[in-house]
């Protein structure tokens, strides 16, 4: 029978589940933050990633459109800021497009997401429509991923300026930004996510989500080790199928 944890016991069992799925353990980033990939196997993780940067704000703004909790509404609309901007020109996707750029990929190529694997854009789209199906608690927990992703950011940015040489600091300004909002909205989450799940199945349906949603980042993951690293196989259609890298 499952029993009722404290706030803290909850934390902590969350936590657990970043220190035993979180994707940087994934021999992808491995290999990505410690120089072992060349310029066009980067590239295929950025334009890819630019999927999911794409599918934050409609899941956060999916969110926003279930609750009718105007302070959570207020508060996660920030997330909403972050990714889009407050005017042309600002906000995470178009930070990501200048990553993507930096890299030598093309701007309309990467929006389109054509060149994608149908595994990144399934996991995405997994993530969107469990936001919007699952409960409020649920769509919060999943969140709380962020929970974990300082260290893996830290880890990539001095990881990849060490040992590329295509990689310039103005390539990865995507980052900075994200290591002071993401601990904001994690630490939010986090709060929400403790005093919302009140009974032993709300609060193993937190942990699931934060379980489904490491999955949905190692899946991800899994799609561009398997058509990029090993055994290199590329779904039609998508970047660098048929020796085709544009
Ligand atoms: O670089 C990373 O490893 C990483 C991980 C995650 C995450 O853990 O989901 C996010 C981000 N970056 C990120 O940049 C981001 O905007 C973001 C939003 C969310 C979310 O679930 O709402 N996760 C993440």
């Amino acid at each position: 029978m499952t029993v009722l944890m404290s706030p803290d016991e909850l934390e902590a069992a969350l936590r657990a589940v970043g220190a035993a799925r979180y994707h940087n353990r994934h021999p992808f980033h491995q290999l990505l933050h410690g120089g072992k990939l060349d310029k066009r196997q980067v590239q295929a993780w950025a334009l890819n990633r630019y999927c999911y940067q794409a599918a934050i704000p409609i899941k956060d703004a999916t969110l926003i459109a279930r609750t009718d909790d105007s302070e959570l509404r207020r508060i996660w609309r920030q997330r909403l800021v972050d990714h889009d901007g407050t005017q042309p020109g600002e906000g995470g996707i178009v930070r990501w497009l200048a990553l993507a750029e930096g890299l030598g990929l093309d701007r309309d190529m990467v929006i389109s997401e054509r060149r994608a694997l149908p595994a990144t854009r399934f996991a995405v789209r997994a993530y969107v429509d469990f936001v919007r199906d699952r409960s409020l608690l649920e769509a919060v927990a999943s969140s709380l991923t962020e929970m974990f992703s300082p260290t893996i950011i830290s880890e990539r940015v001095s990881g990849m300026l060490a040992n590329y040489d295509f990689i310039t600091r103005e390539t990865l300004a995507y980052f900075n930004a994200r290591l002071d909002q993401a601990p904001r909205d994690a630490d939010f989450a986090l709060d929400y996510v403790k005093r919302h799940a009140r009974t032993p199945e709300q609060q193993q349906a937190a942990i699931a989500a934060l379980t489904f949603k490491c999955d949905v980042l190692w899946a991800q993951l899994d799609a561009l080790h398997h058509a990029y690293v090993s055994p290199g196989l590329i779904p039609p259609g998508a970047f660098g199928h048929d020796g085709i890298w544009s």
